[in-house]
């Protein structure tokens, strides 16, 4: 009961919001006696006194109990002082004294994002936070007598989390519950430590919800609220110092725990290893405006995850250190080690070097045909061993006799070496020059024209060379040069070949001329696509060059250019026309139709081939054709492709050189010089050299001389070499072949391109049974050396439009030569062909001459069976075969002894006529055998 009248001293003391002191010492005033003790008891009487007396500070504490923020206090306050509740106004000032401070200096920071994770926390918060912590605010509010009261009022809110568990751990608890904060609000924490001191802005954000409840608390004391919301964000500043006064454990928990949550992009973070990474995601806005503190807090984070992730990093590091050493090891680098090391590493990187010198100088680099002295100079050795080696190797050599390569291959394998051939000396000296872009101009397309027998090819050159040739050119005689300038309507040049047929095209880039930069394979429209235009086709596409489809003879009623495109097309040769991407124009040599749109399109065509040349250097170019003339000695049409020919260079082609005396070109009109994309014909080559070699000019003659002389001495020891003079091997293999036969040729003519063709054309006569070999061919009339040499090769010597000297003719008589003239081609072949055809072992039939009936049997003594025959058709020879047959079977097979006619021996009996015939070693005839007569017929073998 005296519970009901009576209230205890502590129990007013605390709805009152006073000390028991303060209580008792008023009511010592009042002149009540009461023992400063809770327990003490106090009559309602005295209570109402009091409570009128300290209405105000109820009225204080009542509000404050709406305030969750003041929770957050109590941490506070308890730490410092574990506070007895009474005294907690007074302490509570103090604590928030020195907390403000803090949170001033981190002010910067106006921590806008913590405002979302605040929110949760508040939201938890605010249920628990009135009851117990709001007390402890309230101390608090005192501390901030002004505004201050109210934000304590909403710091209950954190309160909550830490009592649960806080105050018997507060010591630990500070590293805990502090991470339990961190760990969702982790972001809000941080912000509002910064941003709160100065900033009313991150109260509200917290206190969205709040607001609400702080409201009232505004209408009594507006500035409070103010207060109350600083003191909020002191709060997360007081966390700070906590960190800082107490070891880094405390963050160290926290950011651990954030690393939890955000591992990876910390990581991230930390690699560019810029100092203020610490914080993760929910500092980073922090980290921007922050001063030096935020800069600690995120060191101290960063310092701390690093750790932690650097274990793993530096690892990695390590790892690739280490790979990054033992490589610099392997390779003898430096960083490896100390000087024993390098020094070791030096010695095995010389020895190694040393073996590799050792390798390769055991390789001797050589031209093939070098002489025995130079061999001998680079072998390091006196060319008395080298002659020496060479004898006990069965081989006599003189000083300066030059050896092939397999001789200079033993030798050198005698003295420990081998051998790799390199290019001979005109190899190196022929090396081209690169020109540099700006000195390249345009030049005129080289053209050839190819196609199938009488598809127009040589009408279609005629038409070009007559309208476009002779047009300009008044009166002049056209010769026949083997190429021509051709200008357009327009003044374009265009230079075409004038060796029809893709034979002569492939001949001349089997020696390497890359001449023609477009082909115009002609096809005749009344025809359809020949063998001989597919190889063509062939032929271009092979080399690369481009084509340009004539249809020709479109004037002809029965020209069908349609079924052309249309075969193309179905070797996948697509036209224009039908969307395909070559060119094609229907054309008639003979009308002229379409050959000025040709030719546009070659010169299209050339243009997106961009052919370009320098005319300013010494002149290259290939041979089209060579010839020995009467008056003039050799000329050779010569394509210049890149520089200007000048009468006076120095020219180089095959193995021969000379001087230009004169160029003319394919008008005959002469020439001082000569540019890029010209056909000319030059006079003063010592020699005749083959179409496609290459003509180069050089400064000094000196240099040309060693290098066609050079030339001709490969070439002159190349022909001694593939001369085979019988070897054991070789009468070996021929016993084993037993039919081989091998025709011998020599082939002179007067223009190489034909002596060319003639000689592609016999090796391709070749079969196994026979081969041809041209064992010489070349320019000129036939001489006593061709004659020798056939002669000692026993060849035939085939004359192109050449005769031979009159010595030679006798020689050849002498020696039971024969020599044959020729002035087509193709007669040429064919009788080579016919040769070939004979020397083939003869194939036979059996050919079934006459049958004969056998009329009586008569059987003479030391003479055998005589049977009286009849002639029934056909004819009997003596030197016929025979068969008996009886009844229609072979009974015997055999030679006629003895052909006679009543008593005289015949060589023949005819048909209806009777005879005698007596069968070598057979008596055995009767009456009505059938004899019949057969022989064996050669019959040419053909393939
Ligand atoms: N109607 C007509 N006939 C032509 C035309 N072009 C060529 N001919 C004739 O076709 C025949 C063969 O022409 P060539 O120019 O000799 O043919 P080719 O392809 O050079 O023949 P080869 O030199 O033997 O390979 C000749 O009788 C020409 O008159 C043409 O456009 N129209």
């Amino acid at each position: 009961m005296s519970d009901e009248k009576m209230m205890r001293l502590g129990q007013i003391a605390r709805k009152l919001n006073v000390g028991t002191a303060t209580i008792v010492e008023s009511m010592a005033k009042r002149g009540f006696e009461v023992e400063n003790n809770p327990n003490s008891k106090i009559t309602m009487e005295q209570v109402a006194m009091l409570e009128k007396e300290f209405k105000s500070s109820a009225l204080d504490k009542e509000e404050a109990s709406h305030l969750s923020i003041g929770k957050r206090h109590e941490p506070i306050s308890l730490e410092p002082e574990t506070p007895k509740q009474e005294k907690a106004p007074e302490p509570a000032p103090a604590p928030v004294h020195k907390e403000e401070p803090k949170p001033a200096a981190p002010t910067p920071s106006p921590a806008p994002k913590p405002t979302p994770a605040p929110e949760p926390a508040s939201e938890k918060i605010a249920p628990e936070a009135p009851k117990l912590e709001g007390i402890k605010i309230l101390g608090k509010i005192d501390l901030a007598p002004k505004p201050a009261a109210p934000a304590p009022a909403p710091k209950p809110a954190p309160a909550p989390q830490q009592p649960a568990a806080p105050k018997s751990d507060k010591p630990q608890a500070t590293a805990k519950p502090a991470p339990a904060q961190p760990q969702r609000p982790a972001p809000q924490a941080p912000k509002p430590a910064q941003p709160q001191g100065p900033v009313a802005k991150p109260t509200p954000a917290p206190g969205a919800p709040q607001a609400d409840k702080d409201e009232p608390a505004q209408e009594q004391v507006i500035a409070a609220k103010a207060d109350s919301l600083k003191g909020l964000t002191v709060l997360g500043k007081i966390e700070l110092p906590v960190d800082r006064t107490k070891k880094k454990s405390g963050p160290v928990a926290s950011s651990d725990e954030r690393n939890r949550d955000k591992k990876r992009p910390r990581k991230r973070i930390d690699k560019p290893g810029s100092p203020n990474q610490g914080g993760p995601g929910g500092n980073r806005p922090g980290q921007d405006q922050r001063g030096g503190r935020p800069g600690q807090r995120g060191n101290q984070k960063g310092g701390q995850n690093p750790q932690r992730v650097q274990k793993a990093e530096p690892t990695a590091k390590e790892i690739q250190d280490q790979i990054k050493q033992t490589l610099a090891r392997l390779q003898g680098s430096k960083p490896g080690g100390g000087k024993t090391k390098s020094r070791r590493d030096k010695r095995a990187e010389r020895d190694r070097d040393t073996e590799l010198e050792g390798e390769e100088s055991k390789v001797l680099k050589v031209t093939e045909f070098i002489s025995a002295n130079d061999l001998a100079a680079l072998l390091d050795v006196s060319v008395n061993q080298i002659i020496s080696t060479c004898m006990s190797l069965g081989m006599f050599v003189s000083i300066n006799q030059r050896l092939d390569a397999e001789a200079i291959t033993i030798i050198a394998d005698e003295f420990g070496y081998d051998v790799e051939f390199t290019k001979s000396i005109e190899d190196e000296l022929v090396e081209e020059s690169s020109d540099e872009e700006e000195d390249l101009i345009e030049r005129a397309p080289i053209v050839t024209i190819m196609g199938h027998v009488d598809h127009g090819k040589t009408s279609l050159l005629d038409y070009i060379r007559m309208s476009k040739v002779t047009a300009d050119e008044a009166g002049g005689i056209t010769q026949h040069i083997g190429a021509y300038d051709v200008k357009t309507k327009d003044g374009h040049k265009i230079a075409f070949l004038d060796t029809p047929g893709h034979e002569a095209f492939t001949a001349m880039r089997a020696r390497g001329a890359k001449l023609t930069d477009i082909a115009i394979i002609v096809i005749a429209a009344d025809d359809s696509i020949m063998p001989q235009t597919k190889e063509a086709i062939n032929h271009a596409q092979v080399a690369g060059v481009p084509m340009i489809f004539a249809i020709n003879k479109v004037d002809k009623p029965n020209a069908r250019p349609e079924k052309i495109k249309e075969e193309l097309a179905n070797m996948n040769l697509l036209v224009e026309e039908w969307g395909g991407k070559y060119q094609s124009q229907d054309i008639s040599a003979k009308t002229g139709q379409g050959i000025d749109e040709l030719l546009e399109k070659v010169l299209l065509e050339a243009e997106i081939l961009e052919l370009k040349a320098n005319p300013d250097k010494n002149a290259v170019g290939s041979v089209i054709e060579a010839s020995l003339d009467k008056g003039r000695g050799y000329v050779a049409t010569i394509m210049v492709q890149a520089g200007t020919l000048r009468i006076g260079d120095v020219m180089l082609g095959g193995q021969h050189y000379g001087r230009v005396k004169a160029m003319f070109d394919h008008k005959g009109k002469k020439l001082k010089e000569a540019g890029p994309s010209t056909p000319v014909q030059v006079l003063g080559l010592s020699g005749a050299p083959q179409a496609g070699d290459s003509i180069k000019v050089y400064d000094t003659e000196r240099e040309a001389r060693e290098i066609a002389n050079s030339r001709e001495q490969i070439q002159r020891e190349q022909s001694l070499r593939t001369k085979k003079h019988i070897t054991l091997d070789e009468i070996g293999r021929r016993l084993a072949i037993g039919s081989f036969k091998e025709l011998n040729i020599i082939i002179k003519g007067d223009v190489d391109g034909s002596v060319e063709a003639l000689s592609d054309s016999l090796l391709k006569l070749s079969k196994d049974e026979v081969k041809v070999s041209i064992i010489h061919k070349g320019v000129g009339q036939i001489s006593e050396s061709d004659v020798l040499l056939a002669s000692a090769s026993d060849a035939i010597i085939l004359g192109f439009q050449v005769r031979p000297s009159s010595n030679a003719k006798k020689l050849a008589e002498q020696e039971e030569i024969e020599i044959r003239h020729y002035s087509i081609i193709y007669d040429a072949i064919n009788q080579i062909k016919d040769a070939i055809e004979g020397m083939l072992e003869p194939e036979f039939e059996e050919v079934i001459t006459g049958n004969i009936i056998v009329r009586e049997v008569f059987k003479i003594t030391k003479v055998g069976t005589v049977a009286g025959s009849y002639v029934m058709d056909g004819y009997i020879t003596r030197k016929n075969k025979i068969r008996v047959i009886r009844g229609g079977i072979v009974i015997h097979e055999g030679e006629i002894d003895q052909l006679k006619r009543f008593k005289d021996d015949v060589a023949e009996v005819k048909a209806g006529y009777e005879c005698g015939i007596s069968i070598k070693n057979f008596n055995n005839i009767e009456i009505d055998d059938t004899i019949e007569g057969y022989e064996m017929r050669e019959v040419k073998k053909k393939k």
